[in-house]
């Protein structure tokens, strides 16, 4: 049987193997993408039934790396991985994919500001949108994590006009996890049992990770996390810096921008996304803004959503206090400064 074909595996009465879904990975040659596709073939992104085919692709220079990466992953031999198409050709990249994960571009070495890569990076963005708009299915879910990401992705949505505008989506939920990570250390739980952190704006250091709706669970049921800390000084300081900050962090330790948390959080962002978010629990996602909590439209701004039936939404009704009110529209404000800064170098 050909690899392409759909294939039908009867194997039991009721054991019928699903069809691969086609997910692109750009930039797959690159340190995040290659701590990616091992999750996407694990079955981390889309679930442990769910067969892949991994479209992968990078520019020329890296495509002898590339194809090392297809080697790899023939190696490993990941039972859901149905075919590898690795790729320098954006066209035969994008052709029929229904999750694309938008990894390619350049990405901040030490010192740097997001700001300095914004020329390199936007480009590209625009270059892409129409080969995706183009090329991939009707209906593709586009993830992207190449910085600025919410410019980055705001760029794809303006010139992909035809994908659906809820379709595309920034990477806000390493910030997300990383928030849950310091209350967990902080209070000495286990991350699993801290809910509810919001990422509000940009995925850069004017982001603002919000505990104001955090929870905790405990032996005796949920409990606010702010009042477990009891310590509003340090969240209102140290902990918002931290998170801000906890990509600076790793590049100076590292010298290399965050890989595997970044890698396991686009996989966390797209599972929820298709998947469904628990019930009770909200994620946070760079979507475009319709004007929610008084974010401006025309951005794509990270907001908390509940995701159900492929859809996200954002959720309704929060209360906001005065501290929060100023900490989301400076990041939003940054957002607007971005996106003129954007269009000046696409000009
Ligand atoms: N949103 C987030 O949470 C988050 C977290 C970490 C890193 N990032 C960003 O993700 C991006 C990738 O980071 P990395 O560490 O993997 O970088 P990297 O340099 O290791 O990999 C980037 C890859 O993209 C490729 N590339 C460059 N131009 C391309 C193009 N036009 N088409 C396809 N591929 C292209 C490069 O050849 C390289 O292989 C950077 O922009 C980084 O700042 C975002
Ligand atoms: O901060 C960076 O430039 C890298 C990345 O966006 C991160 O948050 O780790």
């Amino acid at each position: 049987m050909s690899k392409n074909a759909v294939r039908v595996l009867v194997t039991g009465a009721a054991d019928i193997e699903k069809e691969p879904i086609r997910v692109l990975v750009t930039g797959a040659a690159g340190q995040i993408g290659y701590a990616l596709v091992p999750m996407v073939a694990r079955g981390a992104m889309l679930g442990p039934d769910q067969p892949v085919i991994l479209h992968m692709l990078d520019i020329e220079p890296a495509a002898e790396a590339l194809n090392g990466v297809k080697m790899e992953l023939i190696d490993a031999a990941f039972p859901l991985l149905k075919d590898v198409i690795a790729t320098t050709d954006v066209v035969e990249a994008c052709t029929g994919v229904d999750i694309a994960v938008m990894v390619g571009g350049f990405p901040r070495k030490e010192g740097m500001e997001r700001k300095d890569v914004m020329s390199k990076n936007v480009s590209i963005y625009k270059a892409q949108a129409s080969a995706l708009e183009k090329h991939a299915n009707t209906n593709c879910k586009v993830l992207v994590v190449a910085n600025p990401a919410n410019t980055n992705a705001l760029i794809l949505k303006e010139f992909a006009p035809s994908i659906p505008e809820k379709n595309i989506t920034c990477l806000t939920r390493l910030d997300h996890n990383r928030a849950l990570g310091q209350i967990s250390e902080r209070l000495d739980i286990q991350v699993s049992d801290v809910k509810n952190v919001i990422i509000w704006g940009n995925h850069s250091s004017t982001q603002y990770p919000d505990v104001s709706h955090v929870t905790v669970t405990s032996s005796d049921g949920q409990k606010p996390a702010r009042e477990l800390i009891a310590d509003d000084q340090w969240l209102r300081t140290e902990f918002i810096k931290t998170v801000q900050q906890r990509g600076a962090a790793i590049i100076k330790a590292r010298k290399l921008s965050s890989a595997l948390s970044a890698a396991s959080s686009a996989c966390d962002h797209i599972r929820d996304w298709v998947l469904g978010t628990p019930k009770g629990t909200w994620v946070s996602m760079g979507v475009y803004s319709d004007g929610s909590y008084g974010i401006p439209s025309g951005l794509i701004y990270s907001f908390p959503v509940t995701c159900e039936k492929g859809e996200w939404s954002i959720v309704q009704g929060l209360k906001i206090n005065e501290f929060s009110r100023t900490k989301m529209d400076a990041t939003a404000n940054e957002l607007i400064e971005e996106k003129s800064l954007a269009y000046s170098c696409l000009n």
